[in-house]
């Protein structure tokens, strides 16, 4: 499956960019940034239009868990972020309001490197975790690391992230991923419906 972030672009070219592509997705993901530029009100809008397509809100919650995840949830998005790295607490907290209704928290490993934390997350009850390298070390990350954590995170609903494009999509791969979180391959793109119909086709047959 394929969630398309959308980040670094204008509340209209959010709209537009999904106008054209959302045959070729099966999740649309309000990123952190937008989130930070419009407020909730573009989480509720976009899921006014899409009601059909999973909606994730990347809050990338790293405190008062209960109180954002809320946020989220009220707002119409059915999935949120929480930062493995937060409290504990956080956690459960987050992950109590997604039980109360019947929602989702994808937790974003971001600076994860210990196995012990993800067992840790699975026995919180975490049932999703996002395999994330941040846009500021995309450049130097080397992505051959990745398979060392199959094993770690094969008992999660597991989605990558982190520059994915028709390429790089091979070494995602390698986690059996069920979600590829694609941003600027698609946003970025002179013909965003054409890049989300050839990561469609990389996801089938990587
Ligand atoms: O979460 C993201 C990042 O931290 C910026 O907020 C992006 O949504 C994610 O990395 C996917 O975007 P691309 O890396 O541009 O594919």
């Amino acid at each position: 499956m394929i969630q398309v972030a959308l980040d670094r672009i204008n509340k209209e070219e959010c709209f537009n960019v999904v106008s054209e592509i959302y045959p070729y997705i099966d999740y649309i993901e309000i990123g952190t940034g937008v989130i930070k530029e419009y407020g909730m009100s573009v989480i509720k809008e976009m899921k006014e239009r899409y009601s059909g397509t999973k909606l994730l809100a990347d809050m990338k919650t790293c405190d008062a868990g209960r109180h954002e995840t809320l946020q989220a949830f009220e707002a119409g998005a059915d999935l949120t972020t929480v930062m493995g790295f937060s409290a504990d607490q956080t956690i459960t907290d987050s992950i109590q309001v997604a039980n109360e209704h019947n929602k989702q928290i994808v937790v974003d490993l971001i600076g994860i490197t210990s196995k012990h934390r993800i067992s840790k997350l699975r026995d919180f009850g975490v049932d999703a975790v996002s395999m994330h390298i941040g846009k500021d070390i995309q450049g130097e990350a080397s992505l051959d690391y990745l398979s060392n954590y199959q094993a770690a995170i094969e008992d999660f609903t597991v989605f990558v992230a982190g520059g994915i494009d028709s390429e790089r999509v091979q070494h995602f791969s390698k986690l059996n991923p069920d979600v590829y979180i694609v941003g600027s391959f698609i946003t970025g793109s002179s013909n965003p419906k054409e890049s989300a119909r050839i990561m469609r086709e990389a996801v089938r047959k990587p």
